[in-house]
């Protein structure tokens, strides 16, 4: 289980996550929604250890950054490497044998070219692949639909229910509400670096009906349309 206590981050004297207190258990699918700029991905980053912060992250089977993997919103790729080349390095890094590439390749990548040259959808993708390829316990996959073709997200989908199914800690953002009612177990709406409300599957409507409903007639009408 992965437990976040009194968590607060800051970023040059703005405190963007203030008094997160959380917790995620393996076989659980937890979503993170909130409006651009809300905190979600300073959070995912904190988790993954990626970014400092105050308060604590406990993790009771280990070091979290040698059993994750973090899908971020646009992954980046160093230049001339292809997407073989990619797979074999992150499974390198685990010290996982990668026998067959071709096989691995769920999304029919062209695993010879460069991944730089890759569509923003196909790079999702490589990134998504290669820590799936990692064995890890935990995933935090920063927007994994988005810039997804329909297929894929139906690939991604069942990827999601499996990793459920395997009992590992699963943690997404999306601002798609219908994938987030057909995969997450848990919604937590984070906004303005707070979560605002934490609830189960019962409760989503609730999550998207309050964020629907913060101010958007009033911003419209501000168009004097
Ligand atoms: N490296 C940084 N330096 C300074 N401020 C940052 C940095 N990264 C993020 N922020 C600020 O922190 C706040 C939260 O940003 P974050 O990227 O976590 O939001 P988000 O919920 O993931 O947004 P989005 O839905 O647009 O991806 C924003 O106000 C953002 O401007």
């Amino acid at each position: 289980m992965i437990k976040i206590d009194s968590l607060y981050k800051s970023y040059d004297n703005k405190e963007v996550l203030q008094n997160i207190n959380l917790s995620f258990k393996p076989g659980e699918i937890h979503g993170v929604v909130g409006e651009n700029g809300a905190g979600k991905t300073t959070l995912f980053r904190c988790i993954s250890g990626m970014n400092s912060f105050k308060g604590k992250i406990n993790y009771n089977k280990g070091v979290i950054k040698n059993v994750i993997g973090f899908l971020p919103t646009n992954p980046y790729f160093l230049s001339k490497i292809t997407g073989k080349e990619y797979l074999q390095l992150v499974c390198n890094a685990r010290k996982i044998k990668l026998t067959d590439s071709k096989e691995k390749n769920i999304f029919d990548l062209p695993l010879n070219k460069y991944a730089e040259t890759y569509s923003t959808g196909m790079k999702k993708k490589l990134a998504l692949t290669g820590i799936l390829l990692q064995n890890n316990a935990i995933f935090i996959l920063d927007e994994p639909f988005n810039g997804v073709d329909v297929h894929s997200n139906i690939v991604i989908n069942q990827v999601l229910l499996k990793l459920k199914e395997l009992n590992k800690i699963v943690i997404l953002s999306s601002h798609i509400f219908s994938t987030l009612h057909e995969t997450c177990d848990y919604l937590h709406y984070l906004k303005e670096g707070r979560i605002k409300k934490s609830v189960d599957k019962t409760d989503f409507d609730s999550v998207e009906q309050e964020m629907k409903a913060s101010g958007i007639e009033a911003r419209i009408d501000r168009l004097n349309l």
